[in-house]
């Protein structure tokens, strides 16, 4: 059983189609990273997965059970959006609490959770006088009050001081056995993370890799460019989301 199923997924607005007929599994504890180009849809995906947009085609199972409409399995996913979606006059634990209170958490996770992203210290200032690094860690931290099975996290690495760069990437490290879903315009941090390499172009799916198919960091631009063109990248790879213009019914 997957823990994460996307079966032909899309989203339009209006005429234009921001994700367009995607599809794929995410065992439990595998770590998928999405890659694409400036508008190839990345966040319209994790959107839709975090319950933040409602699809307009196409189905999100978490363990089997369908996501959209569903409170019950939503809690089952932990969010880092683009945007931090903390409550910026509480204070960095108050922020954690109030979820863990929403989700019938036990509060004193969040005290660990601070620890965890490097934020004990801090716990009792506002968080109106964050950075934006120290709040995308206090958002990370929430994320993962509730100890979801799945966590979304839209582009990590994008912004942040160096601080809060490598806490953010060793806490992801150390969440190997859960299954994590980002996406990242970071090569190379993307492609440490990563078990498979997911890569969106134009809405579509035009690649679906193990990690292990690409050479190095270096090689995913390549493999991207290769894809996007409708050709298998090179070394063999294996395409599991099939021909570049395979997308769903609109
Ligand atoms: N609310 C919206 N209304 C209309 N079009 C949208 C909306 N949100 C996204 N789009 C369009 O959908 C497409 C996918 O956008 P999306 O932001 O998901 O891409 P992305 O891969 O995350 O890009 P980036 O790397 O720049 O963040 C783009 O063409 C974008 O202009």
């Amino acid at each position: 059983m997957a823990a994460l199923s996307v079966s032909n997924l899309s989203k339009y607005f209006g005429a234009h189609v921001g994700v367009d007929g995607v599809s794929f599994d995410l065992e439990s504890g595998e770590t998928a990273v999405v890659f694409g180009a400036n508008g190839a849809g990345k966040t319209t995906l994790i959107r839709m997965l975090a319950s933040l947009s409602r699809p307009s085609e196409g189905e999100i199972t978490i363990d089997d059970d369908s996501l959209v409409g569903n409170a019950a399995i939503r809690s089952k996913i932990g969010v880092v959006a683009h945007e931090t979606m903390l409550y910026e006059e509480l204070t960095a634990r108050e922020n954690l609490r109030f979820h863990a209170r929403l989700h019938g958490v036990d509060e004193s996770v969040c005290d660990d959770l601070l620890e965890t992203v490097g934020l004990a210290a801090r716990g009792s200032e506002r968080v109106s006088g964050f950075s934006h690094g120290m709040s995308k860690r206090v958002s990370l931290a929430r994320a993962l009050v509730h100890d979801p099975a799945v966590l979304l996290f839209d582009e990590p690495y994008t912004g942040l001081d160096q601080t809060s760069l490598s806490r953010i990437e060793s806490v992801l490290t150390d969440l190997k056995d859960r299954t994590v879903f980002a996406s990242t315009h970071d090569l190379e941090r993307g492609f440490e993370l990563a078990d498979r390499v997911l890569f969106l172009n134009d809405g579509r799916l035009v690649g679906d890799l193990e990690v292990e198919a690409i050479p190095d960091a270096a090689a995913v631009e390549e493999t991207y460019e290769a894809l996007c063109r409708g050709r298998p990248a090179e070394p063999a790879v294996v395409d599991r989301a099939g021909p570049a213009d395979s997308g769903g019914t609109r």
